[in-house]
């Protein structure tokens, strides 16, 4: 029988669990025990689950796994997730250089606790497919635009675009927006949830990116992003197809520590 410390965070509601990985201990190869633990019934419950590995020359490694057990790309909550928790356990101070699947990220903390900007990679592609949006964030999105996207049936519809020919294979995450005041209201069904979840940070991204090159305007940019779990701000620059400077503003916050045995 095995026992292992985790620990619960969530960031706008997209929720995760953290496991200090720095001893190799847990097996990233389990899909099954990380799709057990992600249960919300026969787990612990959560949209992924995340490692906390050494990295040479970085803080740390952060490697993602959605609900369904399978290693994922990058996660924007679950960032600025492990960035609060190598603060809480001791790793960092308030800013930090750490390393995803998608690359190197920097990210601070902000002076109100748990607020963090998160850098995210530099997006120059941006394609279409209809009324929609194509873009990869770190984590590839399907974006478009809806009326009424309170009572829109974003599970269905989301569903039928990701196993949609065109990204059966390798999978989309679908977000749904409206235009909310100076920004955007946003739902998104996740690929590897293959459901809702209160937010998607890489969606959330996506969303401002693509609505700005849909707008056609160059420049430096502040988006509110509104989503079911709580508000993120996404800050970038854009240049024609070129966006740079992208930072994921919002909260992470700790929920629990609990051990498990298996
Ligand atoms: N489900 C996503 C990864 C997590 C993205 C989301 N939780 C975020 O905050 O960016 C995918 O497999 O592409």
């Amino acid at each position: 029988m095995e026992t292992r410390v985790f620990y619960k965070y969530q960031g706008a509601g997209n929720d995760f669990i953290i496991i200090d990985n720095r001893k190799k201990l847990f097996d990233r190869d389990n899909e099954s025990l990380i799709r057990r633990l992600c249960h919300r019934r026969f787990g612990i419950g959560a949209d992924g689950l995340m490692l906390l590995q050494h990295a040479e020359g970085y803080d740390f490694e952060m490697i993602y796994f959605n609900a369904d057990g399978r290693e994922g790309s990058m996660c924007g909550n679950g960032g600025r997730c492990i960035v609060a928790f190598a603060q809480d356990i001791g790793i960092i101070a308030t800013k930090t250089d750490f390393l995803a699947a998608d690359g190197v990220h920097h990210a601070r903390m902000h002076d109100n606790v748990d607020w963090i900007s998160l850098q995210m990679i530099d997006v120059q592609q941006i394609a279409q497919d209809g009324d929609a949006y194509l873009l990869d964030t770190g984590s590839p999105h399907y974006v478009r635009l809806v009326a009424n996207l309170e009572n829109f049936p974003v599970v269905e519809e989301g569903r039928s675009v990701r196993y949609s020919d065109t990204y059966r294979s390798n999978g989309v995450n679908v977000n749904f927006v409206e235009a909310d005041g100076d920004g955007y209201r946003v739902r998104t069904y996740e690929r590897g949830v293959e459901d809702e979840t209160l937010a998607c940070g890489t969606g959330a991204t996506a969303v401002a990116l693509a609505m700005a090159w849909r707008n056609g305007t160059d420049g430096a940019f502040e988006t509110p992003i509104r989503v079911e779990g709580g508000n993120l701000m996404i800050r970038f620059e854009k240049q024609g197809r070129r966006f740079t400077n992208v930072f994921l503003e919002g909260p992470a916050e700790f929920v629990f520590k609990g051990e498990l045995s298996w």
